[in-house]
């Protein structure tokens, strides 16, 4: 009935009724409307070649130059020495395997910490009694003696790691970072003040450099704290089952460019401190009572920080040398410390115990890189050396560990979020190779709106 209707309109309607309606008459086109959408599918061609594209995280050019500025994906990463091929392919052959295993030895796999939630920034609004509370931390130990764990107070940091009576052990194996379903207001309140409070502005509105640097380090442990959640996550509540969320992955961090390259900062920014405090972790005591375990700790930490590729290919990961040059360099140091202890005391407000653990780690884990890059201003000098304490060591070596997975987790899963963000099925159809034809087109046309939605 009612496709009769229409073709009675249609029959009714004169041809110049119906060049107007462009809209009911999408597919009939007269020769001019196409060479028009021929020429915009031109120059989309060319704009999407320069929009924001996955793949191009896979595939870039070589070149050596420090903080060099770009909107894309591509190159040199900025504040950094490295590209991002480089630092895709030195993750996934050197990096990211002998990081896993370093982190299940039991050296590694301790963390001590307090876990009270006392948030000194605001009242207790029940917070620490929100459901998601419950998704408390396994503090089940094996029978290991923390042997040589000699703690010392680390300026960037807010706990007192010497104060021994609030601390305890966890063993991050049995703890994994992952989906808690902490979320809300109180999530929200943290990241906020955490952004808010602790970025600050220039009276000219402007960020110097150093701050820059602080809220690229924060921004980048979001998203790697972001794509753990969305790699873990609670898929169905009902028949507990757990898995990826590519959509999460997506939404959180990957549909914004700065939030992946953020990450890489943050990766390489921890790497340079991890290779620049080397000589002192190649000679350390990796004494967790347990010989066989600490032989092995001590041997792949070797293997990390002497990996010929590693070298050869990311020299330099980032030049801290650049920062504090100016007059008031001293001044800003002090500033940046204060706004990061208050980042690391803000870490007690997290109101849920397992999302607290690994905001405490990851925090203290940037306060160790922090103390290594600026703290000590030459590590070869024998009146001021390096000192790291073990937990220190424990938190740089999880956290880069937690960076080098997010960074492999969006170069695996890149291709498939992009399926995902074009509307297609995650596995590519095997064999029909027409309807190949239309899924290439639709994904030509989803392309072109998504990059005019990301410019
Ligand atoms: C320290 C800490 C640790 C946490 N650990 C866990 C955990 O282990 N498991 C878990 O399930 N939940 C954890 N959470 C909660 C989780 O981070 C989110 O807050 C929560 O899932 C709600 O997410 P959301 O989508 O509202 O955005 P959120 O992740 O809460 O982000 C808040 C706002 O920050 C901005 N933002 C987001 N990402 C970035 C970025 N990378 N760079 C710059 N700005 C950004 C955006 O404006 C966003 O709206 C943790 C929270 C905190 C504060």
């Amino acid at each position: 009935m009612v496709e009769d209707e229409n073709m009675k309109n249609d029959n009714m309607m004169s041809s110049s009724t119906r060049k107007k309606n462009k809209k009911t008459w999408g597919w009939r086109m007269d020769t001019g409307i196409e060479i028009l959408v021929i020429a915009v599918l031109v120059v989309v061609a060319l704009a999407s070649k320069h929009s924001y594209n996955f793949s191009l995280l896979l595939n870039n050019h070589k070149i050596c130059s420090c903080s060099q500025d770009s909107s894309e994906l591509s190159g040199i990463i900025e504040d950094s020495c490295c590209d991002y091929e480089t630092v895709n392919s030195i993750n996934a052959e050197v990096l990211n395997p002998i990081l896993e295993q370093l982190v299940t030895t039991s050296f590694f796999r301790y963390f001590k910490v307090k876990l009270w939630c006392d948030c000194p920034f605001w009242l207790d609004d029940g917070m620490c009694m929100l459901r998601d509370c419950s998704d408390t931390v396994d503090r089940t130990l094996d029978t290991k003696t923390f042997r040589g764990w000699i703690a010392v107070d680390n300026p960037w940091t807010n706990d007192d790691e010497t104060d021994n009576d609030e601390m305890t052990y966890v063993n991050l194996l049995l703890n994994p970072e992952r989906y808690t379903g902490y979320t809300g207001a109180s999530a929200r309140r943290i990241w906020d003040a955490i952004y808010m409070d602790n970025s600050p502005k220039q009276p000219s509105g402007e960020s110097c450099q150093e701050e820059k640097v602080l809220y690229k380090l924060i921004s980048g442990l979001h998203s790697s704290i972001s794509i753990h959640i969305a790699a873990d996550y609670l898929l169905d509540v009902k028949t507990n089952q757990w898995g990826e969320n590519l959509q999460v992955m997506y939404d959180r961090v990957l549909r914004y460019p700065d939030r992946v390259k953020n990450l890489y900062f943050t990766y390489l920014f921890v790497l340079r401190a991890l290779t620049k405090a080397s000589d002192y972790l190649e000679q350390a005591e990796y004494d967790s009572g347990d010989h066989a375990e600490d032989l092995k700790a001590q041997s792949l930490m070797r293997q990390l920080l002497k990996n010929p590729k590693l070298q050869d290919a990311c020299p330099l990961p980032f030049d801290e040398a650049k920062l504090w040059q100016g007059k008031n360099g001293p001044e800003l140091k002090q500033q940046i410390q204060k706004q990061f202890r208050n980042i690391s005391s803000l870490m007690d407000c997290v109101g849920c115990e397992k999302c607290r653990l690994w905001g405490k780690l990851q925090v203290f884990g940037l306060g160790a890189a922090l103390n290594i890059l600026f703290s000590v201003e030459d590590i070869h000098n024998k009146a001021q050396p390096l000192q790291l304490h073990r937990n220190e060591v424990i938190a740089l070596v999880n956290l880069l560990n937690k960076l080098s997975e997010s960074i492999r987790i969006v170069n695996e899963k890149a291709s498939s979020v992009e399926r995902l963000m074009d509307g297609l099925p995650l596995e590519p159809p095997m064999q029909n190779i027409n309807l190949g034809k239309i899924l290439r087109k639709s994904v030509f046309n989803l392309k072109y709106r998504s990059w005019m939605k990301l410019r």
